[in-house]
């Protein structure tokens, strides 16, 4: 579990992260999203103690990063900035993470296959695609078999199938007992992918709940009905005292009462429907309308 509470960080004037606190829980993919200058980054950096808060803590398993013995077998990083030596192979980069780990060489093989790098192992990664050396962070993540994962945009630079793969492994991951921490600007893949979200805007916690219940606090639900009848349904609606509201394409609208309800109302006074359905927002326009007051960098519509 990775616990944080009042952590702060600030660069000058300038408070990038401000009194976080939330835990990140073992057993399911935890999405981790913000808008750009959040401070998403900056709080992953000090959970994996690459800077100092200046105040506040996070802890690994309860301890600090810095008083693990052997960091890598607590937790697998993978942060957006490339820290791979452009002149060692993909093989001796896994080997001196693995011996400064006290981690058994031979897991480097197994790695390297569970990415699919393996026909590429005595190469270096300064020839690397983007997907390629995503794929090598995650297999030093994956190194030490670590209990905790944290992902920093994962899927930057894959293509579909590394998207699809990189989803499954995080799930299989939580699936199995482990904590997995992950970021991403990608609205959709978060949303097939991570089942709780924490979600922050100009360093501040704005929400630390499941997925559904995000989706649904965050946006509105109703029921769209199409009618080639839309007076006589108005009226056994009114009947019910439901009140529909007409949109421009024809339909209506409907908010508080179930589609079933709605279904058995045209069926009593036997009106024909051509569509009836439930509709949710997604993910990103549940997101959108909760960072809208906290998005630093913002274009012009237009
Ligand atoms: N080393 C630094 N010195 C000064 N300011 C910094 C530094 N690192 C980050 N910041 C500032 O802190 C804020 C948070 O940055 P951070 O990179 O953590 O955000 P983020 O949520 O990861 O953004 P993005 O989605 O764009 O990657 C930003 O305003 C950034 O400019």
């Amino acid at each position: 579990m990775i616990e944080l509470a009042e952590l702060t960080k600030r660069y000058g004037a300038k408070t990038a992260v401000d009194r976080l606190t939330f835990a990140v829980r073992p057993g399911v993919v935890t999405g981790f999203l913000g808008p750009n200058g959040a401070g998403k980054s900056t709080t992953m950096r000090m959970i994996l103690g690459l800077d100092h808060p200046t105040s506040g803590r996070v802890t690994i398993d309860g301890r600090p990063y810095d008083r693990l013995t052997r960091p890598l077998t607590y937790i697998g990083g993978l942060l957006e900035a490339k820290s791979v030596h452009p002149g060692r192979t993909a093989y001796h980069h896994l080997l001196c993470l693995a011996q400064s780990n006290g981690v058994d060489p031979r897991r480097i093989d197994e790695v390297l296959d569970l990415v699919g790098l393996t026909g590429v192992a005595r190469k270096r990664p300064k020839g690397f695609s983007l997907g390629m050396g995503q794929r090598l962070g995650i297999a030093s993540a994956l190194l030490g078999d670590p209990r905790i994962l944290m992902f920093d945009e994962p899927v930057n630079g894959l293509d579909p199938e590394g998207i699809h793969w990189i989803r499954n492994l995080m799930k299989q991951l939580a699936a199995g007992g482990r904590t997995v921490f992950v970021s991403s600007h990608l609205m959709s893949e978060m949303a097939l992918t991570a089942e709780h979200l924490v979600v922050i805007g100009q360093g501040r916690l704005l929400a630390d709940t499941s997925m559904a219940r995000f989706i649904e606090e965050n946006s509105r639900t109703f029921v769209r009905v199409r009618t080639p009848e839309p007076e006589r349904l108005r009226d056994a609606l009114a009947a019910a005292g439901v009140r529909p509201e007409q949109r421009p394409d024809g339909c209506l609208e409907i908010e508080g009462v179930p589609a079933s309800r709605v279904g058995e109302l045209a069926a009593e006074h036997r009106v024909v429907l051509h569509e009836l359905s439930r509709q949710q927002a997604s993910l990103e326009e549940a997101f959108m309308r909760l960072t809208h007051g906290a998005v630093e960098y913002q274009a012009r519509e237009g």
